[in-house]
């Protein structure tokens, strides 16, 4: 059927019409893959552009490596891939004969950058290296699969630079995870977290790993937006990274990597959609403005369409993506539901009464407030544009706030857990204490745990999203809310995608 039927309460059945009836998403028979179709990969270009707009203010250079890794080549930081290796993806075969070494199919391209960084890299002259790739990437995950937020195939960009001081890479991965604040804020009109994740929940190839993390609101699950990681000389050291520095001595290059995919999208169709389906913030809506006509039997028809037209061009001018729905086998109703789902963030109506008094009636996506203009001032739809992301952003920001709550204590925090919010609590930073917390809010949680292969995922329980960088500082004798030790910084825990 045409309409979506559930309210967005009924959240996960909601997500699934929604990504279909707005055409985002067509389903495909390989398990964990999706097909993306225009009206959800237009996103993803703004994306790239507002996101390649930025890199390049910090001389990042795009360019393409290959997607197929040998094993030999895989293994060579064992510790990276160890926690990983169940989820890649091998090609064993071509035709009908056996490839006589499979080859892993691109989880992650660090190891295959780095030995060409290795050959790029002699002299501190030739640093800083900062390359980039836009790329899909393949990750066998048995997780239950979603669209755009966990799925085997996915499309990200991955940053890798190299440096000659730990203070330039250390500085770089601060840029690039504000950079990623702005693609949420800026363009997707999501609020995000940023933050430093915890030793046992950061990249294990890294020294340590920087975050956005979002919260969704219905559920209060966190998920992590985009990851910016310093990895020190754990990269160089194990693929000779080195170059000889001003003092002629070889030191090993301080490295960066960040990755930010598709996920995105996902975290901005669960923000801003609602009963009716999805809402576009108006950045990345691949139509911003749809023109409607509304056929009257006292309005000649071809004079409503060259109204129509010119209307559209006056929209074009103003660098306004405007599209002109005059199909004449769908009533103006089945339009307006048909464009509310895809989430147009205007609707400008034009029928008899609009027509005699050279005005459109202008219906806000967002908000549904409905007004007229007259056509002389249709250049103010550039700037309710921008008001509709601000106020998008705003109510965002405010919803994302109302599920983050304190707790002092094991009672508060479960209390808090089990009515679905995130925690900000003191925290003694010890690894054995995260641990104990995850195992013991999984148990206490009221949310019922799911069964995938046979394996319980421990769908109720807590773990650590990130230290956020903005937090109180803590005093000698504050207590870590779970072990009662002494606190080093406050951390936000939560479920989490
Ligand atoms: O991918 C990264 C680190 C880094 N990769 C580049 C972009 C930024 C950042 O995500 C971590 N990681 C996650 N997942 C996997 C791997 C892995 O290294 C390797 C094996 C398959 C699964
Ligand atoms: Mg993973």
């Amino acid at each position: 059927t045409l309409a979506i039927t559930v309210k967005k309460s009924d959240f996960s059945e909601w997500y699934q019409q929604v990504i279909r009836k707005a055409e985002l998403i067509e389903y495909y028979d390989v398990s964990g893959c999706y097909i993306l179709r225009p009206w959800g990969y237009f996103i993803w270009e703004q994306i790239q552009r507002y996101f390649d707009d930025l890199i390049r203010t910090e001389d990042v250079e795009n360019s393409y490596f290959p997607m197929f890794i040998s094993a030999k080549h895989l293994n060579k930081e064992k510790e990276h891939v160890e926690g990983f290796k169940a989820e890649v993806a091998w090609v064993t075969k071509y035709g009908e004969s056996d490839l006589n070494e499979p080859l892993a199919i691109r989880p992650t391209s660090e190891t295959i950058m780095y030995p060409a960084f290795a050959k790029w890299v002699q002299s501190h002259r030739d640093l800083p290296l900062k390359v980039n790739q836009w790329t899909n990437i393949v990750r066998w995950e048995f997780k239950f699969p979603t669209p755009f937020i966990r799925t085997r195939e996915f499309l990200w960009q991955e940053g890798h630079t190299a440096h000659s001081t730990k203070e330039e890479a250390i500085k770089q991965v601060y840029t690039i995870l504000d950079f990623y604040e702005q693609v949420y804020g800026e363009l997707l009109a999501v609020p995000v977290i940023k933050g430093i994740k915890t030793e046992s929940e950061k990249f294990a190839g890294g020294d340590f790993t920087t975050t956005v993390e979002t919260i969704i609101p219905q559920n209060g699950r966190g998920l992590q937006g985009a990851t910016s990681h310093h990895l020190g000389q754990n990269f160089s050291k194990m693929f000779e990274i080195n170059f000889e520095d001003d003092k002629k001595q070889k030191a090993f290059a301080w490295q960066t990597s960040w990755g930010l995919t598709t996920r995105s999208i996902g975290a901005m169709i669960m923000f801003h959609g609602d009963d009716k389906g999805l809402v576009l913030p108006p950045r990345i809506a691949k139509y911003q403005i749809v023109i409607i006509p509304i056929i009257h039997k006292d309005l000649d028809e071809k004079q409503l369409n060259e109204r129509c037209e010119q209307i559209k061009q006056i929209l074009i001018k103003q660098k306004l993506r405007v599209h002109l729905d005059n199909r004449d086998n769908y009533s103006p109703g089945w339009k307006f539901n048909k464009w509310e789902q895809k989430g147009v963030p205007i609707r400008l109506e034009i029928g008899p009464g609009e027509f005699k008094n050279n005005e459109v009636r202008v219906v806000q996506r967002f908000d549904n407030k409905k007004y007229q203009i007259k056509i002389e001032e249709i250049n103010k739809l550039n700037q309710i544009l921008d008001n509709i992301h601000n106020a998008m952003f705003e109510k965002a920001k405010i919803e994302l706030n109302q599920r983050i709550k304190q707790a002092d204590n094991w009672k508060e925090f479960m209390i808090q857990l089990n009515q679905r919010n995130t925690i900000l609590t003191k925290w003694c930073e010890r690894q054995e204490c995260e641990q104990q917390v995850k195992g013991k809010s999984g148990m206490e949680s009221k949310e019922k745990d799911s069964e995938i292969n046979g394996q319980v995922q421990l769908t109720g329980s807590a773990k650590t999203l990130c230290m956020p960088l903005k937090q109180d500082e803590i005093k000698e004798g504050e207590k870590c809310f779970h072990c009662g030790q002494q606190a080093k910084r406050y951390v936000l825990w939560g479920r989490s995608y």
